[in-house]
């Protein structure tokens, strides 16, 4: 209850002491938002100074160090703005933050954009001291990498079992430590530790040296950097044998396979990186021929040729050069941004689906009828190959990730019957064909490579690579294994039209020779 304080002069000496205390209590608040409003303002002149370019970010993003400078930016700066702005309870810029957060790059993201980076990085021969000023193949980005991204990105190659650049990575880490001693306390604890198992884990089956020798031999600047901390010697209590234990476990538990693994399976990596012209014999190439296709004299190709390139013989592997305009292809494009889901796929096993390595993009999928242009492109694809979509023509619009790829896969089900053949449930059939779409163009990377005939088709916008993915005996053609390779520089955008079995009887007759 209220006390009439005016009845009597003596207690009024309560008020006094309150009146003391309140104002002690006032000025730290005051001065713990002061403290959070200088740090607010530290962080913006830092955001600010090093925000990426306003005026064309298409081109900005392009390259894949701005793109990992970008998530970092997000996963590491803008989530440390929300503990800041916590002091500040109820008010609109939270709440405002607090949405953003919800969709922005977190942690998970910048390790998916290192592991992008160690990839190009495998696929293409990228020169690690180019990487840390910021350029790849000549291409510059004005990004450049600290001893921290150097770090994760050799913890990225150590976790995909990618040995030979871990050990760069980390030295170069430790060599940018010990040049600028700016990596945070945490940081250069969890370099140091994985120097360590790194050695322990890589040799050790060798008992030429004591494990400190070959520290000291791998990574030179180890105790020279570990003299810099107060480091008390707290991992020296886990042995090799666990740590290799703790390793294996993870990848178990995360049911994916690494990038090494399905670089040992799929090694398109030398064909990624050569061209059409370097790879293709003399003999095959004399038989490939380029010229206007009618498709046997169709109506609407009579009045409008395809240009169509053979890039293979057996099997045949033909592009259609111009046969979306480049409105058309935008406006896919579009069309798709809205919608744009990431792929998932099954792990090894089978038996799980989720996320995966070894397919970086997202994907839409439209039917004939969600716009004219679908619709259209259909139709063309159609006039050139005599093939007509089922029913609910399907066509998938992706568009890739940061360093974002396909590794060697076929188009058709493959499954354990001795055809080679998977049930289809709707009643479709097997997908006899495949007409794939380029929708931009690509500076570089991202070619399309066919491991057999060991060819790569470069993503050229407006043109279309088709091929059969069965013998028209109904039996899958091993030759059309195929993948996307990792997109160096560049943001590419493909679309998919598979054709099926069902409906195209007539069209692509069967044969009773099976291998034909
Ligand atoms: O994008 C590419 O180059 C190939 C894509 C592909 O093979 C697929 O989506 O099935
Ligand atoms: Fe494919």
């Amino acid at each position: 209850t209220k006390y009439d304080w005016f009845s009597s002069v003596s207690v009024m000496e309560d008020l006094v002491s309150m009146d003391h205390n309140f104002l002690s209590t006032f000025g730290f608040y005051i001065e713990g938002r002061q403290n959070a409003l200088n740090q607010l303002k530290t962080m913006k002149a830092l955001l600010e100074k090093t925000a990426s370019p306003i005026n064309e970010p298409e081109k900005y993003i392009i390259h894949p160090l701005n793109q990992y400078s970008l998530v970092k930016r997000f996963a590491l700066k803008w989530s440390k703005i929300e503990e800041l702005l916590e002091v500040f309870r109820n008010e609109n810029i939270r709440s405002q933050l607090n949405q953003m957060v919800a969709y922005i790059p977190d942690k998970s993201d910048l390790v998916g954009a290192a592991e992008a980076i160690v990839r190009l990085q495998k696929s293409y021969n990228l020169d690690i001291n180019e990487l840390v000023n910021g350029n790849v193949k000549g291409f510059t980005s004005g990004t450049f990498l600290k001893s921290e991204d150097c770090f994760r990105m050799g913890k990225a190659a150590f976790e995909n079992r990618l040995f030979d650049l871990c050990e760069p990575w980390l030295n170069k880490s430790l060599e940018l430590y010990v040049k600028t001693q700016k990596i945070k306390r945490d940081n250069i604890t969890s370099l140091l530790d994985l120097c360590k198992q790194y050695v322990s884990l890589k040799h050790m089956n060798s008992r030429k040296w004591s494990s400190l020798s070959r520290l000291n031999v791998i990574f030179p600047l180890y105790f020279f950097s570990r003299g810099f901390i107060v480091y008390k010697g707290e991992l020296d209590s886990e042995s090799a044998e666990s740590l290799q234990e703790n390793n294996s476990k993870d990848s178990q538990e995360n049911n994916t396979m690494s990038l090494d693994d399905y670089e040992k399976i799929t090694d398109h990596s030398n064909l990624c990186l050569g061209n059409f012209t370097i790879v293709c014999p003399n003999d095959v190439k004399k038989q490939l021929k380029c010229y206007y296709f009618t498709n046997k004299q169709h109506p609407r190709l009579l009045l409008s040729p395809i240009k169509l390139e053979e890039l293979w013989n057996f099997p045949h592997i033909v592009r259609f050069h111009d046969i979306v305009s480049d409105k058309e292809a935008n406006a896919i494009i579009e069309l798709a941004k809205p919608q744009l889901e990431r792929v998932e796929g099954s792990d090894i096993s089978g038996d799980n689906v989720g996320t995966v390595k070894y397919r970086v993009s997202s994907t839409a999928w439209f039917y004939d009828d969600a716009s004219y242009v679908v619709k259209k492109l259909s139709q063309r694809v159609s006039d050139a190959t005599g093939l007509t979509g089922y029913s609910e023509a399907l066509q998938v619009v992706a568009n890739y990730g940061m360093g974002g790829h396909y590794i060697a896969h076929y188009d058709h089900a493959v499954a354990n019957d001795s055809d080679g053949r998977e049930e289809h449930p709707q009643d479709q059939g097997a997908r006899i064909a495949t007409a794939l779409f380029y929708l931009s163009d690509v500076p570089e990377g991202g070619s399309t490579a066919f491991l057999q005939p060991r060819i790569a088709a470069e993503p050229i916008k407006g043109s279309a690579v088709f091929w059969f993915n069965l013998f028209p005996s109904g039996k899958g053609d091993s030759r059309t294994l195929h993948a996307a390779c990792p997109v160096l520089i560049g943001n590419k955008w493909a679309s998919n039209k598979w054709f099926r079995e069902f409906g195209n009887e007539f069209v692509r007759r069967c044969d009773l020779d099976r291998n034909s």
